[in-house]
C-alpha cells in the first residue's frame, strides 16, 4: 500500500467534490506562529509516543539480522559446539560453515563457497547468470538504467543455505506476521470518537499519523497551518476554499494558528465516516463482504510464513543497483521479502527501505566485512515497502532473496492432513481401541472431552471455536477424532462444566460438513447471557454462581415440555443444558469451576480484557454394531457447527 499523498492536486473527493482551491489563501489566514511554544525534547518524546501509540500497523515494516560465520567455533572438551545448557542454545545463533552454492547443467557443475578463497569460482558464478530484469508495464524488462545487476533463477542454482535453520522465519514471523493476521489479536481499544463515528483502528491511526506528520504539535494543540495537509494525507479535503476556510474558522477560532488536536480528530472523525457512508452506497457491498471475510479466513489460517527461494542476484561495482521499485506480489498470500546477503567483499549496495515517509538503511558493506568475522546478514519487509539497492562501488553483492508467504505454521494443524498422519497419534489408537470394544457404550450416545486450553472468543459477544485455534494436546484429540470418522461439535463450556443447550441436537442434525474446511460459525453462535458468564463486577462469587444454577437443576425425571411455560428464560436453558449434560459420558474432569475467564491481554497494559472459555470436543458414538464396521473410517469426517 503506498501512501502517495498529494497535496495540490485536482481531484475529485469521495464526497463528490471538485477540489480546487488556493492553497495561499489559507496560508494567509492561518500563518505559523512566530513564538515556540514547547521544547524541541518535549516533542521529540511526543512525536515519539504518537508512534508508539498509533502507529501500530506495521510500525515494523522491515527487520533484519546478521548470523557470524565462525569457521572454527569453540568447542567443549567433548567436542560440542555449544555446551547444553539453555543459554548457550538460544546464543547459538552463529553458521559454522561458509555458504555453498552449485550451479551448472549436467556433468558441468560448479561448486562454490562462501566467503571466498576461489576467486575464479566467483566469477564464474558472475559469468553462469544472466543481466536481471524486472517488472515494469506488466512485463519483464532488462534496463540497466533502473537494474544493473545479474541473476540466476531459483531452478538453476542450489544452496544449502536455510534461512528457517538459521532461525532466520522465526523472527520474521514474530516480527513481521501478527500486523498481517492483526485481526487475530484483541484490537486495541477504540477511542471513543472512533467509537462514535464508527472508524475503523487503522483509520483511527491515520488520523494521528497524519496529525503526526504534518503538523507540529504538542500534546494538546496542532498547528492550524498543518491542517489542510493533514486533510489531503486523510482524503478528506474539502472541495472548495470557501470549505476549508470554514473549517479553518471552526477549528481556529481564535486566530492564534492554534487548534485543540482534539476538535481536529472530531472533524477528521466525521468527514471520514460520512466518506465511509458515501464509499458504502457506490460500491458493491456484498461483494466486498464476501472478500473480507475471504481475507479474514484467509488470515486465521495464517500462522506462519513460507519463505519459497526466488532469486540469487550479483550486484557488481562499480554501478551494480537496483532503483527504488516495490516486489511484484506472487500471489495473495505474499507478504513480504527477504533477501540475504551472502559474505562476499563488496562496497556500497546498502539496501534502502522505505515505509511511510521512513526509511531504514541495511548497509552490509565492506565496513562489517572488513572489520569483523565474515558474515550472512539479511532483511525483511513487507510487500508495500519501496525499497532500492544503492550503489555498488567495488566487489561483488551476492544476495538470495525469497518470497514471503502467509502459511498456516508449525503451530496450525487443523485441516492439514498431508503434513500430520492423524491415525499415526497415540490418542487415535487410544480411542479406536476403547471404541472397539462392546463395552464401551455399546448403544449409541455421545462422549464428551474438556479441552486443556481455554480458547479466545472470536467474537467479543458470541461465541465460536475454530479448529485452527487449538493448540498441543487438544489439536491431538481433534486430529484424532477427525481420522476416527465421528460427528463431533466443539462447544463452549460454561456455568458448572455445562455444555451448549443445543449440542446433542447439533450432533443429530443430518447435515455434513467436514471440520476441516473451516466454514464461518455465525448460525450457531450463542450470545452470552447472564448464565452464561458470571459478572465478576457485580460481585457474584464462583460459590454464589454454583448455587444459582444448583436451583435449575432439572428432576431426573423431569420432561422437556415441563420447560414450556416457564416463567423465565434462563432457567429453562440451564435445565437444557443440564439435560445434554447429563447424556454425554466425560472422558475427563473439566478444569476449574467456573470455566468463562476474562484476562487482560498483554499484562498489565489496558487494552481492554479478551475473554477466555473453556470447551469441550462432543462426539457422536454410534452403537458398537455399526461402529464396528465403520470405525476407522475417514469417509465422513467430523462436523464443527454447521
Ligand atoms: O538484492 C537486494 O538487496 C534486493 C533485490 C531486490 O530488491 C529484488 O530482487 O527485488
Ligand atoms: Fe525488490
Amino acid at each position: 500500500m503506498q501512501h502517495n499523498v498529494s497535496f495540490h492536486s485536482q481531484a475529485t473527493n469521495t464526497f463528490g467534490e471538485s477540489s480546487e482551491y488556493s492553497n495561499a489563501a489559507i496560508r494567509d489566514q492561518h500563518a505559523m506562529p512566530q513564538k515556540r511554544v514547547y521544547h524541541a525534547e518535549q516533542a521529540l518524546i511526543e512525536r515519539f509516543k504518537e508512534t508508539l501509540n498509533t502507529e501500530t500497523l506495521q510500525a515494523t515494516f522491515t527487520c533484519g539480522g546478521s548470523l557470524p560465520i565462525l569457521l572454527e567455533p569453540n568447542r567443549d572438551e567433548a567436542g560440542n559446539l555449544t555446551p547444553r545448557t539453555h543459554e548457550r542454545v538460544q546464543e547459538q545463533r552463529v553458521l559454522t560453515k561458509g555458504v555453498t552454492l552449485r550451479w551448472g547443467k549436467h556433468e558441468n557443475g560448479q561448486v562454490l563457497t562462501l566467503p571466498v578463497t576461489d576467486k575464479t569460482a566467483l566469477e564464474e558464478l558472475v559469468n553462469a547468470c544472466t543481466p536481471a530484469t524486472f517488472g515494469r508495464g506488466g512485463e519483464d524488462v532488462y534496463d540497466e538504467s533502473y537494474r544493473r545487476a545479474v541473476a540466476l533463477s531459483a531452478g538453476d542454482f542450489m544452496t544449502d543455505f536455510c534461512p528457517y535453520e538459521s532461525g532466520i522465519i522465526d523472527i520474521v514471523t514474530q516480527l513481521l506476521l501478527p500486523s498481517i493476521t492483526g485481526e487475530l489479536e484483541p484490537a486495541p481499544p477504540r477511542s471513543e470518537v472512533a467509537k462514535r463515528y464508527g472508524l475503523s483502528h487503522s483509520q483511527e491511526g491515520e488520523i494521528h499519523y497524519c496529525i503526526m506528520k504534518f503538523t507540529r504539535q504538542n500534546s494538546d494543540y496542532i498547528y492550524s497551518a498543518g491542517i489542510q495537509k493533514c486533510l489531503a494525507g486523510l482524503r478528506i479535503l474539502p472541495a472548495t476554499t470557501e470549505g476549508m476556510l470554514a473549517i479553518m474558522g471552526r477549528l481556529d477560532m481564535t486566530g492564534t494558528g492554534l487548534t485543540f488536536k482534539h476538535d481536529f480528530i472530531e472533524l477528521a472523525a466525521q468527514r471520514i465516516s460520512a466518506r465511509n457512508a458515501a464509499k458504502k452506497q457506490m460500491s458493491g457491498d456484498d461483494r466486498k463482504e464476501a472478500s473480507k471475510a475471504n481475507a479474514q479466513k484467509r488470515k486465521m489460517m495464517s500462522r506462519g510464513i513460507r519463505a519459497e527461494l526466488y532469486k540469487l542476484n550479483i550486484y557488481t561495482g562499480p554501478s551494480g543497483m537496483f532503483k527504488a521499485h516495490v516486489d511484484t506480489p506472487r500471489s495473495e498470500s505474499q507478504i513480504g521479502s527477504l533477501v540475504v546477503c551472502l559474505p562476499a567483499y563488496f562496497e556500497g549496495g546498502a539496501l534502502a527501505v522505505r515505509h511511510l515517509g521512513q526509511e531504514i538503511i541495511h548497509d552490509w558493506s565492506k565496513t562489517t566485512f572488513a572489520t569483523q568475522e565474515p558474515r550472512v546478514q539479511w532483511a525483511a519487509f513487507y510487500s508495500d515497502c519501496e525499497h532500492e539497492v544503492l550503489e555498488v562501488t567495488s566487489g561483488h553483492r551476492i544476495t538470495l532473496t525469497y518470497n514471503l508467504f502467509l502459511a498456516p505454521g508449525t503451530s496450525l494443524l487443523a485441516g492439514q492432513p498431508t503434513s500430520l498422519e492423524p491415525q499415526c497419534l497415540p490418542l487415535a489408537q487410544s480411542l479406536r481401541r476403547m471404541l472397539a470394544s462392546e463395552d464401551f457404550l455399546p448403544k449409541s450416545g455421545y462422549i464428551g472431552v474438556h479441552l486443556a486450553h481455554s480458547y479466545p472468543h472470536t467474537h467479543p459477544k458470541f461465541h465460536a471455536f475454530v479448529p485452527s485455534m487449538l493448540k498441543g494436546v487438544d489439536m491431538a484429540l481433534y486430529e484424532s477424532i477427525v481420522a476416527l470418522g465421528y460427528k463431533a461439535v466443539l462447544d463452549q463450556i460454561t456455568g458448572p462444566n455445562l455444555p451448549s443447550a443445543e449440542v446433542l441436537q447439533l450432533l443429530e442434525s443430518k447435515g455434513r460438513s467436514s471440520m476441516r474446511t473451516e466454514s464461518p460459525i455465525v448460525s450457531n453462535l450463542q450470545e452470552m447471557t447472564f448464565g452464561d458468564e458470571p459478572d465478576e463486577d457485580d460481585g457474584n462469587t464462583d460459590d454464589q454462581m454454583c448455587e444459582f444454577y444448583s436451583h435449575c437443576e432439572p428432576d431426573s425425571d423431569e420432561s422437556e415440555s415441563a420447560d414450556a411455560g416457564a416463567p423465565n428464560g434462563t432457567v429453562v436453558e440451564l435445565r437444557r443444558r443440564y439435560r445434554a449434560r447429563a447424556k454425554i459420558t466425560w472422558l475427563n474432569e473439566a478444569k476449574s469451576r467456573e470455566p468463562c475467564r476474562a484476562y487482560v491481554a498483554y499484562g498489565n497494559e489496558a487494552r481492554g480484557a479478551t475473554k477466555y472459555s473453556s470447551a469441550a470436543l462432543i462426539v457422536r458414538i454410534p452403537n458398537w454394531v455399526e461402529r464396528s464396521s465403520t470405525a476407522g473410517s475417514q469417509a465422513d469426517p467430523v462436523v464443527v457447527w454447521e
